[in-house]
C-alpha cells in the first residue's frame, strides 16, 4: 500500500495541499505536525518542515522512517537563477546540489564531501510523469538543477557564483537535503518549486508580494501529480 509524503517547508507552501485534502487527521511529532489524509484513495501524509537544510532532512527523514511514505512530493517556492525564468514559473528538479558545502579548502569540489557527491538525481520516472501533467495543464515546466543553502539569497553576485558554480537553473533551501534523505533512504522523490523572486537586492520583496500565488501554482501541480500517481 503505497503512502505518498508531500512536503513543503513554510505553512503558505503547504496549505493549499492541505485546501485541497479537506479533512486530516493531525499528529505533533519531533517538533511538526504532520496531516494525513486519504486522497482520492490514496495515503497521504503531509508536512512543511520550517526553512532549510536542517529541518527539512528532518521532516523528510520523518515522513519516511516514522511515517512510512515510499515516495516523497515537495511543492514550494524558488527564487530564479537561470534569466530566462519569471515569478510564478515552475521549475523541476532533474538534481540538486548543496552550494553552501564548501570544503575546497582540500582540494574537493563546491558541494562535495567524501563519500557524498555534488549532484543527487530526483526520480525519472516522476519527471517523466510531470511532462504528462505539463502538458494536459497547457504549463510549461522548466527542467533543471536546483542549488540549495541555508541563506535567502538576494544578491546578484551569489546568484551569479551559484549559476557558475552548479549550473542551477533555481535556488532555495530545502531541496538539496530533502534529496539526500531520500536517496539515502532509496524513496523516489520528486521537487517542483514555483518561482517566487529572482535573488537579487529586490528579492525579499519580490518573495513577499508572490510567495502565496507561487506556492498556489507549485501545490496545484504537485496535487495533479499525485492523481497520476
Ligand atoms: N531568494 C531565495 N533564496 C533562498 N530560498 C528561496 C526561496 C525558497 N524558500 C522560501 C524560504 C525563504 S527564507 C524566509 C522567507 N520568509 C520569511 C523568513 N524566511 C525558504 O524556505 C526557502 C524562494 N526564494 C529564495
Amino acid at each position: 500500500m503505497q503512502k505518498i509524503a508531500i512536503m513543503g517547508a513554510m505553512p503558505e507552501e503547504v496549505a493549499p495541499i492541505l485546501e485541497k485534502l479537506g479533512s486530516y487527521k493531525t499528529t505533533e511529532y519531533a517538533g511538526n505536525k504532520y496531516y494525513e489524509a486519504s486522497y482520492k484513495g490514496i495515503e497521504v501524509v503531509v508536512a512543511y518542515s520550517k526553512i532549510g537544510k536542517v529541518f527539512s532532512t528532518l521532516t523528510a527523514t520523518t515522513m519516511i522512517e516514522h511515517f512510512g511514505c515510499d515516495r516523497l512530493l515537495f511543492s514550494g517556492v524558488a527564487g530564479a537563477v537561470s534569466p530566462e525564468l519569471k515569478v510564478g514559473d515552475l521549475v523541476v528538479a532533474t538534481k540538486l546540489s548543496q552550494h553552501d558545502l564548501d570544503i575546497t579548502a582540500f582540494g574537493h569540489p563546491y558541494g562535495f564531501v567524501p563519500e557524498g557527491a555534488v549532484f543527487v538525481e530526483a526520480d525519472k520516472d516522476m519527471i517523466e510523469l510531470s511532462k504528462k501533467v505539463a502538458s494536459k495543464m497547457g504549463k510549461s515546466v522548466k527542467e533543471g538543477i536546483i542549488a540549495t543553502g541555508d541563506q535567502f539569497v538576494a544578491n546578484e553576485e551569489r546568484k551569479n557564483w551559484i549559476l557558475e558554480t552548479f549550473d542551477a537553473s533555481a535556488l532555495e533551501m530545502e531541496g538539496g537535503s530533502v534529496a539526500v534523505v531520500c536517496n539515502a533512504l532509496n524513496v523516489p522523490f520528486f521537487i517542483l518549486r514555483s518561482i517566487s523572486d529572482a535573488a537579487d537586492m529586490d528579492a525579499s520583496f519580490s518573495f513577499d508580494e508572490f510567495l502565496e500565488s507561487s506556492a498556489i501554482i507549485s501545490a496545484e501541480f504537485v496535487m495533479n501529480m499525485v492523481d497520476e500517481i
